[in-house]
Order: C-alpha cells, then structure tokens, then sequence
C-alpha cells in the first residue's frame, strides 16, 4: 500500500501540533517517527486510525487497507490470559489457540501464558499486546512507543518478532530512542 499524506494540520484550542505534515509512506518499510514530547506523534495516529479529525489537509491510500495498532497504553483485557487475549482478535480457526502461544512463547517465560494479565509486569503486557497487534490480519500497523518497559534484550527479541511479522507491511513505531532506528533497519520521520 501507499500512504500519502498532504499538509495534515491540527490544533488543539488554538495551540497548532501538527502543521502542514506531508509523508508519502510505502509498504516494506518500517518508518520511525521521531520527535519531542509533544510534538504531534500520537495526534498524527489517532488522526491515522480515525479517531479524530483533521484540521486541513488530506489522507490518500487507506481505503479498504486495514490498520492495526499498539496505543500508549496497552488496552488488554485484564483479567484474561495472554493467550485469550491474542485470540480473541484472531479470525477464527482451529489452531489459533497453538499459534498464539507458539507466538507469544517467542517473548515471554511459558508460565506466564496461562494467568491473567493483571498479574503480569508492565514489559510482559507490552509484548502481548505487541503480539495482539500482529495477530490480526493488517496491511499497516502503528505502534506508538511499543518498547516501553523493555530491557535491552528483550527490545531486541521483540524486534526481530516485529520484522518477521510485519515483512511487505507498511510500520509506523514512534520512539524517543535513535538507536530503535538502526535495530529496525527502520527509515527516520522527523515530526
Ligand atoms: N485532546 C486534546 N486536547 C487538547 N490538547 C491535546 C489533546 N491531545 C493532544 N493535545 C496536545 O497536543 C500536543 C501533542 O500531543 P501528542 O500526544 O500528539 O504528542 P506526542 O508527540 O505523542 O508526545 P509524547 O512523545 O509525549 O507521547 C500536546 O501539547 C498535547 O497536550
């Protein structure tokens, strides 16, 4: 798919965020979008996923392309397991049962896949609901700081989960951290 983005503008009573943002965004590519807190990331996603509205300008390419996302905050559902969580947004199927623990074993200890997610640490529920976002059928997915919580060699498990997930899919991560762009072999957005 091709994502293109023409002078997106919005304020938020009378404080302008977002000033005539153009992007033009291709599947394949894993794109960082980069920038101070409060420079219009998360604005620039929810505008993206059609939970607010623009000031002016225009959005080409999402039409019948299905997007999924990993917000700020994780969204789970508690009191659920981890598994039950990455299957119920799973299309169903036999198997889905096998495969979201066969994912979610790639980045969490196996005795945590089968208690509720209020009893997991902040970095466990992260990588759930990472593996929740790639567990649905997408064409772009958004990840709006998805590696917070993780140590080191966790962020470097959960991106090679992410590359492998998402290969001919169009990525948008926000991230604070430079050194996410290269570990991604991401392409840097600066907002
Ligand atoms: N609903 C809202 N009403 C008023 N102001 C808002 C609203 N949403 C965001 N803002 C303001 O817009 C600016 C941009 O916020 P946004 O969350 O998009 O930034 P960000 O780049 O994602 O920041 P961070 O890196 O801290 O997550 C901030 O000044 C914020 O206070």
């Amino acid at each position: 798919m091709e994502l293109i983005i023409s002078k997106l503008s919005k304020s938020f009573h009378e404080l302008p965020v977002l000033n005539d943002v153009s992007l033009h965004l291709v599947s394949g590519n894993i794109y960082c979008l980069m920038g101070p807190s409060g420079s219009g990331k998360t604005t620039l996603f929810r505008i993206l996923l059609g939970l607010l509205d623009a000031d002016s300008g225009e959005i080409n390419g999402l039409k019948k392309k299905r997007i999924s996302a990993v917000f700020q905050e994780n969204r789970l559902c508690e009191a659920f397991t981890p598994a039950e969580n990455v299957t119920m947004v799973m299309p169903p199927s036999a198997g889905n049962h096998k495969k979201a623990v066969e994912a979610l074993g790639r980045l969490l200890p196996a005795e945590s896949l089968n208690r509720p997610v209020s009893t997991l640490s902040g970095g466990m529920k992260r990588r759930v609901a990472i593996i929740r976002a790639l567990s649905v059928p997408f064409d772009m997915v958004i990840m709006d700081e998805p590696f917070t919580g993780l140590d080191e060699n966790t962020k470097q498990l959960v991106i090679s989960y992410i590359k492998e997930a998402c290969k001919n899919k169009l990525v948008l991560i926000s991230t604070h951290q430079e050194e996410d762009v290269q570990l991604l072999n991401g392409i840097k957005i600066h907002l």
